[in-house]
């Protein structure tokens, strides 16, 4: 008995969740617009300490799923359970058990770093003191105690961004629900970020529900991740399980300097493969086939019409590209990838 290991508790449990928004009608000069079925029957768990992903192209639904998993968005059919509390029933038990930070937050504009952190803090249930303890140490782990005193509506993208990721943190709420937290922050924010919330899993289990465009990011932080595309879950795995599903293929990258030099037969033959995009080249290829195409591009006239090359191992965008033919950016621009 004592070898077997207890099933981890869910934090998220949805079933079957669908919501539609309605058509709106034509209006003089503009047309109808159709209904959208923003999530359409969409099942999820996770588990308590997990810091869970939903990755997907824009329109997928991703945003309409988390605003009813918080109980603002009530769903046209299908349960929500958070922690154990049906937050269809009881949309307004959501206040006490997570705190969301929505893409869009201006609530806070008018209020400085320290009262928006203080303030969001009361509000949760603490005392006066132990609301002040808790905006000093949020701010100080952040970087942001130099600017308590400033509006928010003052301050740069980044840092109104983060304060209101200060404000997401006080109150100690057992799940976060953060819709693209890190958008505008620079790398040294989004640390702050990363580690903020990885101190709490690992002190207090707290589950962390994550909005996010950005691949790369996403790699390095989350357990698991869902794909959604068309209100629908195409894919629920690890980063690396996504990854292995994608098989061995590996992703070579080739910047030509001018031109590629396509005279030469074997360039010619890979152009075929390559998704082409100005003067860089994306290959999917076995490895075998990758190691013949390096060779190829590293002698003789290939290599002196070449810029840079890259090998590496599939990436979450790759996954995102089998699954979908949809390619997201580092960056988080999004385009058609043309095969
Ligand atoms: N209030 C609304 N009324 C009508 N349609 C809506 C509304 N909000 C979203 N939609 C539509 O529902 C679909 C899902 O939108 P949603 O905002 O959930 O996507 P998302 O995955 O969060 O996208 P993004 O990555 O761009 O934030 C889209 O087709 C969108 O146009």
């Amino acid at each position: 008995m004592g070898s077997e290991t207890t099933p981890t508790r869910a934090a998220v449990r949805v079933e079957d969740l669908v919501k539609t928004y309605p058509s709106v009608r034509s209006k003089r000069g503009t047309p109808a617009a159709p209904a959208v079925r923003a999530t359409d029957g969409i099942c999820l768990r996770v588990h308590q300490g997990e810091i869970f992903g939903l990755l997907g192209p824009n329109g997928a639904g991703k945003s309409t799923l988390v605003r009813q998993l918080t109980g603002l968005l009530r769903p046209d059919a299908g349960e929500v359970e958070v922690l154990g509390h049906d937050l269809v029933r009881h949309p307004e038990r959501a206040a006490r058990l997570l705190a969301y930070l929505g893409q869009e937050s201006t609530a806070l504009d008018e209020l400085t770093v320290g009262l928006a952190a203080e303030t969001t803090a009361r509000l949760r249930g603490m005392e006066t003191a132990a609301a002040r303890t808790a905006r000093d140490e949020v701010l100080a782990e952040l970087g942001l105690t130099p600017l308590a005193g400033r509006p928010l509506k003052k301050l740069s993208g980044g840092q109104r961004r983060l304060a209101c990721v200060a404000a997401a943190l006080v109150g100690d709420r057992p799940l976060l629900v953060l819709d693209e937290p890190t958008t505008g922050m620079d790398p040294h924010a989004r640390r702050a970020v990363w580690a903020a919330v990885d101190r709490r899993r690992a002190e207090r289990g707290v589950t962390v529900l994550l909005v996010t465009h950005n691949v790369i990011e996403a790699e390095t932080v989350l357990d698991r991740v869902a794909v959604l595309d068309r209100g629908r879950v195409i894919a629920c795995d690890t980063p690396g399980g996504l990854k292995a599903a994608v098989g061995d293929e590996v992703r070579l990258e080739l910047v030509w300097r001018d031109r590629a030099p396509v005279e030469i037969p074997d360039v010619a033959a890979l152009a075929a493969a390559a998704v082409v995009t100005g003067r860089r080249w994306t290959l999917r290829l076995p490895p075998e086939a990758a190691r013949e195409a390096v060779t190829l591009v590293t002698t003789g006239e290939a290599f002196a019409a070449l810029d840079d090359f890259r090998l590496a191992t599939p990436s979450l965008e790759d996954v995102y590209v089998a699954l979908g033919g949809r390619a997201v950016g580092a960056d988080g621009v999004e385009g058609l990838v043309k095969a």
